[in-house]
């Protein structure tokens, strides 16, 4: 990728995708405890930044899905986390300005927002060469939203408590699927989903280890659950219509409902296929969003 010398530092911002998600309890506070195995694709935001004026943090928006932060203003996430990060850091001196590319849905389960906020704070630790310690970032990320520190690594990780507990898990037999996220334009706000599940929890049932072999792990996925599909389902039925839709397509061995919806991942066993799929429910259903292609297998080269 090019660097435009406007935005010398890009960090990307991949997809989430909740393989599996366990509502097992919530807590007193309203937040909800999960047992989650979480990975992130390929598709996804970019988030660049460069240098501004003393103080000034100014966010431009870009990609397909930009318009749709527009009304958003201050709040977005980007700038939350780079005002987070600079309070954190006790330097309000600071400046950047931040372009967001907008690739991914808003609202749709694949925390979007999450992972342009960790993004954020990695392009901006960067940028202005400082360091939080471990502690201070995580406590800053999960105030950004539950998804945060999750998005901070990346990687495939477990994920418990409320989000705040993430655990890397060796996904080497991860590395190798494919998948596609389909999105059929609906806005599904996580409260609602939440709270339409109304109590009715599940048990945990952590995958650990992973299976090493592709076909063990979607086996072992296979027997597990996305607590949150038959609420969402309820709140907007359309969800089950794009489930249909992956299940009946070709290359697609398991589909299920990502986070709090309305995006429905189908895994894939290779890259190719994944985007074949993509290709076909494009062509199936051209109102909606599809994206394929394999796991994110890292972050930008600084
Ligand atoms: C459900 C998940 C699963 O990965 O994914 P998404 O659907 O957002 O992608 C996340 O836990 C969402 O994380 P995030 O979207 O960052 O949540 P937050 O902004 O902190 O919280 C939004 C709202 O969701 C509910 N919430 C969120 C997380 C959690 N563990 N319990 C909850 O009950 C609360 O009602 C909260 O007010
Ligand atoms: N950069 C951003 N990208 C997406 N949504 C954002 C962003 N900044 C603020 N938001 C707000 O955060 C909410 C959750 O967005 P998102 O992270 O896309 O959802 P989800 O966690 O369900 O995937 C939306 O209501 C949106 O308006």
């Amino acid at each position: 990728m090019s660097i435009d010398p406007g935005f010398p530092v890009a960090e990307a911002a991949p997809a989430k995708v909740n393989l599996y998600l366990h509502v097992t309890g919530r807590r007193d506070d309203g937040y909800h405890l999960l047992d989650s195995l979480v990975a992130f694709a390929e598709t996804g935001d970019l988030v660049e930044a460069g240098p501004a004026g003393p103080g000034v943090l100014d966010l431009d928006l870009a990609g397909p899905f930009g318009p749709a932060l527009a009304a958003d203003g201050g709040d977005n996430l980007v700038l939350r986390a780079a005002r987070g990060l600079r309070a954190a850091l006790g330097e309000p001196a600071l400046g950047a300005r931040l372009r967001l590319t907008k690739v991914l849905p808003v609202a749709a389960g694949i925390g979007g927002g999450s992972s342009d906020a960790a993004a954020a704070l990695r392009a901006l630790c960067r940028l202005w060469r400082r360091e939080l310690d471990s502690v201070q970032l995580s406590a800053l990320a999960l105030g950004l939203g539950a998804d945060v520190p999750v998005c901070l690594g990346a990687v495939p990780a477990h994920m418990a408590g409320i989000g705040d507990r993430v655990e890397p898990v060796a996904g080497a037999g991860l590395a190798g699927l494919g998948l596609v996220l389909v999105n059929p334009g609906a806005h599904l706000p996580t409260p609602a989903v939440f709270r339409a599940l109304g109590g009715r929890f599940g048990a945990a049932d952590r995958l650990d280890p992973l299976p090493d072999a592709p076909a063990g792990i979607i086996e072992a996925l296979a027997g597990r659950r996305n607590d949150l599909e038959a609420p969402a389902i309820g709140q907007c039925p359309i969800v089950a219509d794009v489930l249909a839709l992956l299940r009946g397509t070709d290359g697609v061995v398991l589909a299920r409902m990502s986070g709090s919806g309305a995006t429905c991942f189908g895994l894939c066993p290779d890259r190719a296929a994944a985007l074949r799929a993509a290709a076909e429910i494009r062509r199936m259903r051209p109102a909606w969003w599809a994206a394929g292609g394999g796991m994110y297998k890292g972050r930008e080269a600084p």
